[in-house]
């Protein structure tokens, strides 16, 4: 079995961004672009520049609210995301508080949606987090739940989450020090990948590419 990696990539201008999806799509199946770093009148002329490099691409435009640096109004962050998936990447990241509360968008977006959801303070406990599993798979075969480990158990309960994921592809660790195995491990547990970096970590605990490398068997 080979394991995936996606290299998380948030530079602030397009050629940047560019350069290092190049380079990190040599050595990585998948890239995340973290197009919220950009000025939102970059984001098409990034889209443009990754050209068939997309089909490996996860395109991510965060909210202020959940983490991310998207400086505009959300009905302006809906219209660009609608336009995103529009090129046709492997997939757009879309919250799932977005996803939920707008039926318009959800019909604007192809089928090719991973619903995320984070938790930056802690991590809630088994039961709300299998509901949220169940509620988020509605929207989508991909769903990301990111948590934040305190302590080791923390972990534990977000990997607990693939023996419920049945059908659905399930990106599931914990963020932070304390979770910092979680993102190994959720590879062996079915995760289609796991979120690395390159040059700058874009979350806590967060492994290098070559890091990760050492670890795989
Ligand atoms: O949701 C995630 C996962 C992540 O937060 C991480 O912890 O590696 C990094 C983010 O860029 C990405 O959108």
């Amino acid at each position: 079995m080979r394991y995936s990696t996606c290299v998380s990539i948030a530079e602030e201008g397009p050629a940047e961004m560019a350069k290092a999806l190049r380079t990190a799509l040599k050595k990585s199946d998948y890239a995340e672009l973290r197009l919220d770093y950009l000025e939102p009148e970059d984001v098409p002329k990034m889209l443009k520049k990754a050209g068939t490099m997309l089909g490996h691409c996860i395109c991510t435009l965060r909210p202020r609210i959940e983490g991310g640096r998207f400086p505009g109004t959300e009905k302006e962050r809906r219209d660009i995301l609608a336009d995103i998936s529009r090129y046709k990447p492997y997939l757009v990241d879309v919250e799932y508080d977005t996803i939920r509360k707008s039926p318009a968008l959800r019909r604007r977006l192809g089928r090719k949606v991973l619903v995320s959801w984070h938790d930056f303070k802690g991590t809630p406990q088994t039961g709300m987090l299998r509901r949220r599993l169940r509620a988020m798979s509605a929207y989508s075969t991909h769903v990301k739940m990111v948590c934040t480990a305190k302590k080791p158990a923390d972990s534990s309960r977000m990997l607990a989450l693939y023996s419920d994921a049945g059908r659905t592809k399930l990106v599931a660790f914990a963020m932070g020090e304390q979770g910092k195995m979680s993102r190994l491990l959720c590879l062996y547990l079915g995760s289609p990948f796991t979120y690395v970096y390159v040059s700058r970590p874009t979350a806590l605990g967060q492994f290098g590419l070559k890091e990760i490398g050492r670890y795989i068997a």
